[in-house]
């Protein structure tokens, strides 16, 4: 590149051009007054600068013809990028990036970038000046220019994105290499995001294509136990290993301190005591960082042991922690780490999330379920790596051509023992992770970040190809609108639809026609228990299924079958559809009935249908009456309502049953139903979780019932954010004193906690008048008024008087259904 002083000293054209950009960032600030990044400037605003450039430099003119056109626009260029330079570099000396005045170098750069539009300047100019510019400001003034690089994103890469690739790339790389990924995790997320967004998805640019691996990474640990050391003297962060005395390789600690030898074989068995495990645990970072290290089989044994004797540690850390309820779950993760040798490198001690490894930490650490999940997760990705040298793994990956050498590691295989080893531990360290409390959901987080990352590896093998699909031939096209429109085109009807029953008897004559219809199996439903029966000999016939094809027409007839027994059951056995999570095992509605929510009371349906029949959510105040009203509600209107039981991880008290006051359940089932965003509301209480289950709700209906759900106000709003349809009344006592009478009379409950409710009222009273939160608003005062005020609320009051108790039109069924229906009629 051109020295600027020299250039401008030669060329008169850098000092007019320097003038010209001076006048076009005063039209700006008079065009664009506000001191914002946005609006941006675009050529319109700069069109009387354009068209000056060719009174300085002739070749810009459209019409230009000279055979030197070429170095003409090279000299142009330079001229154009020194002058550039020249203004840019006095406005940053000037103005700092906080002050109002640096809306000039966003102008200047807006200029730039219509300059490189109008190819009047190289188009990587821009680029280039934000490259400086970031590497002249402070992390929080690289924040204020991914905000104009951002706002501008567009625009400043839709055109030469060839000519700016290496400099974005190299400019966001040297970026995050400043950030802390642990401290700026968002503005790294950030400056990714536009890495992303700029390049195209199947850009190698910043693809680590020869397999490197981070070597300097080393965790460096006390070699020796001291234990009359201070240990706050002691206390060690580890460090890049950018020193001399490294070189690349943890000669120092890491070896030194482990000792494998037969003797250690008990480690598997028995908890190491801290001392002896410190720095077994520590040398297993090495294997993290430099995974290559385990092709020697000595470093393989060593790393399995040290495996098996940190999982011993862990899984004891966590029998301790349950055991002594309240355990030290605090983290520990620090907010700033000191560099060890004070060395003012804040590059390298910001690069990764460091480890602190100073021994008098290290019981404290792994009492730590954060810390522990770090090391799970690493060792988990370095068995996935040991598993991908088994020759099933290669397998996969066979038929691939070329492939990508350096990261497949075609000479290295994983040995049976080593492999089922790396199984094992892998499925252990999957067991321990998901057995915390949340671990579930951590884990299958984890799962599906490695399973992507497994799709790059991939992609990395096959040297990454182009990520384009090839664009369908005309010909394929045809062909597949010609069979879409095969299957959608109606197919001649069968003379016996499937499931229906022939009709051929009515062929017979009039008389034997009509004997036949009355054959019972026309109309009666058939029992449960034949259901029964048929889904176990499907179950018997899954078992001995010889293919796949004979298992998926066996599960379909499984399928069919336990459709109609849920349809037979859903009129009795309502309530234990709660209880099945899945199709498959569908047994809980054979059980005994005496276990099931509805009681044969309900079952004698005289109540009426209201015409509007989404769920009714009922909220209010502990004590008000809703329990109350309910009652009332499913006891005069039999049949017609169903009362949804919310379910929980906790233990029933005494007297309570299952189903009835609430669905217990294991936290995994629990969190089964939480994965599938089946709960219309949940909540966690003293350490429990509470949750109504929207799939309950939703079999009601299925079943011709009204559910009604009761809920507290968070529950209500929960319900509603998530844009459940449904009705929303609010049931509110004639006033607080009232209320409390009512608490006192119908619970023993303490003092501070009757204080609480009547707070938690007065609260959930005002909300309730916010406008159109709830449908209505019923005073519960007089508890007869209150129902006949609710029953009208539920049935319209225009129809109100239309006989209440009478029948509606039976639900749409199938004719099976109806049947039954008609039989069980009895008013
Ligand atoms: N209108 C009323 N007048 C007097 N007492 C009433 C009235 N309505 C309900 N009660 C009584 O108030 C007490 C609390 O009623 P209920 O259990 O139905 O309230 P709840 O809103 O369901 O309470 P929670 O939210 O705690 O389940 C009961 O003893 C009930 O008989």
């Amino acid at each position: 590149m051109p020295s600027a002083t020299n250039l401008e000293r030669e060329v008169p054209q850098v000092d007019q051009f320097v003038t010209l950009l001076n006048d076009a960032l005063n039209h700006a600030q008079s065009v664009k007054p506000t001191a914002t990044i946005e609006p941006p400037l675009t050529k319109s605003h700069f069109e009387p600068f354009l068209v000056q450039i060719p009174t300085i430099f002739p070749c810009a003119s459209p019409t230009y013809e000279s055979e030197n056109a070429v170095s003409e626009r090279g000299r142009q260029y330079a001229a154009v990028e020194t002058a550039a330079r020249t203004v840019f570099s006095s406005l940053i000396a000037s103005i700092s990036i906080d002050s109002s005045e640096f809306v000039q170098v966003w102008n200047l750069l807006d200029f730039l970038s219509v300059l490189s539009d109008s190819e009047q300047c190289d188009p990587a100019l821009l680029f280039w000046l934000v490259e400086e510019l970031l590497d002249s400001q402070t992390v929080d003034g690289c924040r204020k220019i991914f905000d104009f690089l951002e706002s501008r994103r567009e625009r400043i890469t839709a055109k030469n994105m060839k000519q700016k690739q290496l400099v974005i790339l190299r400019s966001c790389n040297d970026l995050l290499r400043r950030l802390s990924r642990a401290e700026d995790a968002a503005f790294c997320g950030r400056v990714f995001i536009f890495m992303f967004q700029s390049f195209p998805l199947g850009d190698r640019s910043s693809v680590n294509l020869r397999g490197e691996y981070h070597v300097e990474n080393v965790t460096t640990f006390e070699e020796t136990v001291d234990a009359s050391e201070d240990a706050a003297d002691k206390m060690e962060v580890d460090a890049e290993a950018g020193t001399p005395k490294d070189d690349g390789k943890d000669t120092k600690p890491t070896t030194k301190a482990v000792s494998f030898d037969a003797k250690n074989k008990s480690v598997s068995e028995k908890p190491l005591d801290t001392d002896a495990l410190y720095p077994i645990f520590w040398s297993l970072q090495h294997f993290f960082s430099q995974p290559t290290t385990l092709f020697d089989t000595a470093q393989l044994a060593k790393f399995k042991s040290g495996m098996e004797a940190t999982m011993v540690a862990f899984e004891m850390a966590e029998k301790l922690q349950r055991s002594t309820k309240g355990g030290d779950e605090s983290k520990i993760i620090p907010q700033k780490r000191k560099n060890p040798e004070g060395e003012d490198d804040l590059r390298s001690s910001n690069n990764n999330p460091k480890y602190l490894t100073s021994r008098e930490l290290f019981e404290l650490e792994i009492g730590d379920l954060y810390f522990r999940r770090h090391i799970l997760i690493q060792a988990f990705i370095i068995l996935d790596f040991l598993l991908s040298l088994t020759p099933q793994a290669r397998a996969k990956i066979a038929n691939i051509t070329p492939q990508n050498r350096s990261v497949v590691y075609g000479d290295k295989n994983l040995g049976d023992e080593d492999a089922q080893w790396a199984r094992g531990m892998k499925d252990r360290i999957t067991a321990y992770i998901q057995a915390e409390s949340d671990g579930y959901f951590f884990f299958r987080v984890v799962e599906s970040v490695i399973s992507r990352d497994k799709g790059w590896v991939r992609w990395k093998v096959e040297n990454c190809a182009p990520i384009e699909r090839p664009p369908v031939s005309p010909a394929e096209f045809n062909d597949a609108k010609a069979s879409a429109r095969r299957l959608a085109t109606n197919k001649r009807l069968r003379p016996t639809p499937m499931g229906s029953l022939p009709l051929d008897f009515m062929k017979e004559g009039n008389e034997a026609a009509m004997e036949k219809l009355k054959d019972p199996a026309r109309w009666q439903l058939p029992d449960l228990s034949e259901f029964k029966k048929k889904i176990e000999n499907d179950d018997l016939d899954l078992d001995f299924a010889r293919n796949e094809k004979d298992k998926l027409q066996i599960l379909e007839a499984k399928a069919s079958k336990t459709w109609r027994a849920l349809r037979i059951a859903r009129r009795a056995k309502l309530s234990a559809f709660g209880k099945i999570d899945d199709w498959q095992n569908i047994d809980v509605i054979f059980q005994d009935q005496s276990d099931t929510e509805e009681t044969p009371e309900a079952e004698t349906n005289n109540g009426r249908r209201p015409d509007d029949t989404k769920p009714i959510i009922l909220s209010g105040p502990r004590g008000v009456g809703k329990s109350t009203l309910v009652s009332m509600l499913l006891d005069r209107q039999k049949g017609v309502f169903g009362k949804i039981i919310r379910h929980t991880t906790r233990s029933p008290k005494e007297g309570e049953v299952d189903g009835q006051d609430y669905h217990f359940v294991d936290p995994k089932a629990f969190n089964t139903i939480l994965d599938g965003d089946y709960f219309l509301e949940f909540n966690n209480e003293d350490g429990f979780d509470y949750g109504t289950n929207r799939r309950t709700a939703d079999a009601m209906e299925e079943a011709g019932k009204v559910p009604i759900i009761q809920l507290d106000r968070q529950g209500t709003q929960a319900a509603k954010e998530s844009g459940y349809s449904a009705r929303f009344v609010f049931i509110s006592p004639p006033n607080i004193e009232d209320l409390e009478a009512r608490l006192k009379k119908s619970e023993d409950l303490a003092e501070e906690t009757i204080q609480n409710i009547l707070n938690t009222a007065q609260e959930d009273i005002e909300h309730s008048k916010s406008d159109q939160f709830y449908d209505i608003v019923i005073t519960n005062d007089n508890l007869e008024e209150a129902y006949k005020e609710l029953e009208q609320f539920i049935y319209n009051s225009t129809q109100g008087t239309n006989g209440v108790n009478g029948h509606d039109a039976p639900v749409e069924e199938d004719v099976q259904m109806n049947d039954e229906t008609n039989g069980g009629e009895n008013s």
